[in-house]
């Protein structure tokens, strides 16, 4: 997200507005963290292209037909959601492109109520336990941030994510903080 953030500076400066709108200086407080909702689509829309979790593990206990393909019984099955994620048939031409507007009327209209085309969680009884806490911190820690320092790239940095168990930047995010309070 802070990547995302340096070398999209109009969503940075939408962000930060809107933190400054609702904790002003304050630190973040538990009740006014719902109120985040152009964070809550840039958030999404991170977790679209670049979400740690490529993929979710099931298996066929015993033969079913899933559309045209008949799996057999005990057969492992890797569901690759980063696929969907980037599937230009379900998000347009633009797939590849950072567009947190996609969700700016919640994820059931991005997705055309499409449940598979957005699961970075995971689908079904065995979803993230951690989901709704993985996203409380990344707003609080995004809005800390946001709050004190304006975020740019680093020359230094080259992109290349790759799936190393989750997906990693495979040298790092080098970036430059420059804080917005001459005394801090
Ligand atoms: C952005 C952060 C995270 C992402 C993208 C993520 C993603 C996932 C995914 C895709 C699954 C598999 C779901 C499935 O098979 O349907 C999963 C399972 C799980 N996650 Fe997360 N996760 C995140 C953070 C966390 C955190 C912070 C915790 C713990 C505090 C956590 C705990 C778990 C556990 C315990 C499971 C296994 C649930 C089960 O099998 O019943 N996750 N997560």
């Amino acid at each position: 997200m802070v990547f995302l953030l340096a070398i999209h500076g109009d969503w940075q400066e939408k962000a930060r507005r809107e933190v400054f709108e609702i904790f002003g200086n304050q630190i973040p407080d538990s009740e006014d963290i719902s109120r985040l909702k152009i964070m809550t689509t840039i958030i999404y829309e991170t977790l679209r292209l670049y979400g740690p979790s490529i993929g979710m593990m099931r298996r066929a206990e015993r033969e079913v037909r899933l559309g045209k393909l008949v799996l057999p019984a005990n057969l492992d099955l890797l569901v690759v959601h980063s696929a969907s994620h980037h599937d230009p048939q379900l998000w347009g031409d633009e797939v590849h492109l950072f567009k947190p507007e996609r969700f700016a009327e919640g994820i059931a209209k991005a997705i055309n109520y499409n449940v598979g085309a957005f699961c970075p969680f995971g689908l079904g009884p065995r979803n993230c336990v951690g989901m709704n806490f993985a996203i409380t911190e990344a707003k609080i820690a995004l809005s800390m941030i946001l709050q004190r320092y304006t975020i740019s790239l680093s020359p230094a940095y080259v992109h290349s994510p790759i799936p190393y168990i989750t997906v990693q930047p495979q040298h790092g995010i080098q970036v430059i903080l420059e804080s917005l309070h001459n005394d801090a």
